[in-house]
């Protein structure tokens, strides 16, 4: 298994013979506006992506879209995709939109089902964007569970907080990876309220109810709203000893999963 830190929550996972691209936010630095009120005014995205788009949709099987925020499915995505390109999507809700944009080939997953692509299964589970009121106003997200004979299996958790449903994942599926979108994003004044996802807390708890897997941190410093930053969270790993186990890698970068 390959995994490749794209931007943001732009990752491309090989797995079981299969490439998937998630969440794909493919503009150029700055092209779209910054989400406020937020500690920083600058466009979206921050930072450009490490490859060309081209390269990076080469040999992609399947797109996972996670939910249809703008910064995990933006204009960009929306032109560039080939309409035809497999696609999964949480909900009709959402499939209605990527149909609306031409999109031919969506398979909409449902929760706690898992569907067999190409020999890989891939099951929808539950997240939750932000607590309280703040999670009804961000709407509804998803995580996968990948499996598949010869790999180890990968918990994408997807924009989540940390709840009691991430713990009840982590048991039912064993997951030796753990993908975790950690940015602690969140806005400033008025609603919605809090951290929208993980910050170094949640991951921590993410560790210890999982002490033996991998966990592989993204969603970092590539929208305005983020809180917490690379080298913040790598001292806080360092603080707590779970270097070993919690991986931050910068944009571009990948590891092979034995
Ligand atoms: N005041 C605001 C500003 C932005 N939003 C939406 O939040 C989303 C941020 O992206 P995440 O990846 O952190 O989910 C985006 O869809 C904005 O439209 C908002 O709800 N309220």
């Amino acid at each position: 298994m390959n995994f490749q830190q794209i931007r943001n929550a732009t990752i491309t996972l090989e797995y079981g013979g299969q490439k998937f691209l998630v969440d794909p936010m493919l503009s150029k630095k700055g092209e779209f506006d910054p989400f406020l009120p937020a500690e920083r005014d600058d466009r979206n995205p921050l930072v450009e992506l490490p490859m060309s788009v081209d390269e990076l949709l080469e040999g992609v099987d399947a797109v996972i879209i996670t939910h249809t925020h703008e910064d995990h499915f933006d204009q960009a995505a929306k032109d560039q995709l080939p309409k035809d390109i497999k696609m999964f999507m949480q909900d009709e809700e959402d499939a209605k939109l990527a149909k609306e944009l031409g999109f031919t080939n969506i398979e909409v997953m449902e929760e706690e089902v898992a569907i067999d692509f190409n020999g890989v299964e891939i099951t929808e589970v539950d997240g939750r964007h932000g607590y309280g009121e703040t999670a009804e106003l961000m709407g509804n997200v998803m995580g996968v569970v990948f499996q598949h004979p010869e790999e180890e299996t990968v918990y994408l958790a997807g924009d989540t907080v940390w709840y009691e449903k991430v713990e009840e994942i982590i048991d039912t599926y064993t997951p030796e990876i753990i993908l975790l979108n950690g940015g602690e994003n969140h806005f400033t004044g008025g609603r919605p309220v809090g951290n929208l996802i993980m910050g170094k807390e949640d991951i921590y708890e993410v560790y210890k109810a999982a002490p033996e897997a991998t966990i592989v941190v993204s969603h970092l410093e590539a929208v305005n709203h983020w809180g917490l930053s690379r080298e913040e969270l790598k001292n806080f790993i360092n603080e707590k000893g779970i270097q070993s186990n919690v991986l931050v890698p910068d944009d571009g970068e990948s590891y092979t999963f034995e």
